[in-house]
């Protein structure tokens, strides 16, 4: 049975109901600011995720990628057009169902981490199992056990400000990663990594955040982890100008 709710709405031949698909964009447009300063970051952006599925977003600063991923996680809000994460439309959800539905089913990474300086990093990777209810002392063991598998498990007590931009980029990994959820959207998860770290970060996204109908989606500059894509959509001006299957389809 399907768990995607009712969308009357839901124009023919849409993929929402296949339980398959974690993600599906169809003519999202997103604009910032208005009248002459106005931006258009999307221009109607097509796009299917499938679970099981790494999907890497790449292309030149300033396409759009960091839009589409916001809009996906329900961050921002499109202008037009649909977007749903394993059907569920968070533009039409009211505010408490869209909070509590993406805080159990997404996990994000922030380009900027977005730690909060004033948490440890335990604290830290523990935050979304104590949004979503879960005592605070086992939340934090989980998290010190999330922080031991990016191999942070000496720093667990570290404040972020006490770690590298390397460490505090893995704390917010554990954090995408600690709850569990079934889509994890990562801004520049390696940029901060040197090669080898940023090539265990991503054989530990791999095996974490993919199989059990999950799906990864990751934003990158970084040629280095082009590889372990499944798909790369290149994007362009606010498109996505084309998708491949190898690095050398670019
Ligand atoms: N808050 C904002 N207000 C106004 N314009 C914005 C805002 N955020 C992004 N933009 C503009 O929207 C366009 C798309 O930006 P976006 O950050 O999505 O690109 P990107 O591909 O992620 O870039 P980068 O690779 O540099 O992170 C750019 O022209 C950017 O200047």
């Amino acid at each position: 049975m399907s768990t995607a709710p009712s969308l009357n709405y839901a124009p023919a031949q849409t993929p929402w109901d296949d339980p398959s698909v974690a993600v599906a964009c169809r003519g999202v447009t997103k604009t910032y600011g208005d009248g002459q300063a106005m931006v258009v970051a999307l221009r109607g952006v097509d796009l299917t995720v499938s679970t099981g599925e790494l999907l890497m977003l790449v292309g030149p600063s300033g396409c759009g990628k960091t839009t589409l991923i916001s809009v996906i996680a329900g961050i921002l809000d499109q202008n037009e057009g649909d977007c749903r994460v394993f059907g569920h439309d968070f533009k039409h959800m009211a505010g408490g169902d869209k909070t509590r539905y993406r805080g159990k089913t997404i996990g994000f990474v922030f380009q900027a981490f977005n730690l909060l300086p004033s948490l440890t990093a335990a604290e830290n990777a523990a935050v979304p199992l104590l949004i979503n209810g879960v005592k605070r002392g086992e939340a934090i063991e989980r998290g010190a056990a999330m922080l031991e598998r990016v191999g942070l498990g000496n720093r667990t007590k570290a404040r972020p400000s006490q770690l590298s931009g390397g460490q505090q980029q893995r704390v917010a990994i554990a954090r995408a990663l600690v709850h569990e959820p079934k889509l994890i959207v990562c801004d520049e998860p390696t940029s901060a990594l040197d090669a080898e770290t940023g090539h265990k970060v991503m054989e530990l996204l791999r095996e974490l955040a993919l199989g059990d109908g999950k799906a990864l989606m990751i934003v990158t500059h970084d040629s280095r982890i082009f590889s372990f894509a499944d798909r790369i959509a290149k994007m362009n001006d606010g498109a996505i100008e084309k998708i491949v299957t190898s690095v050398h389809e670019l």
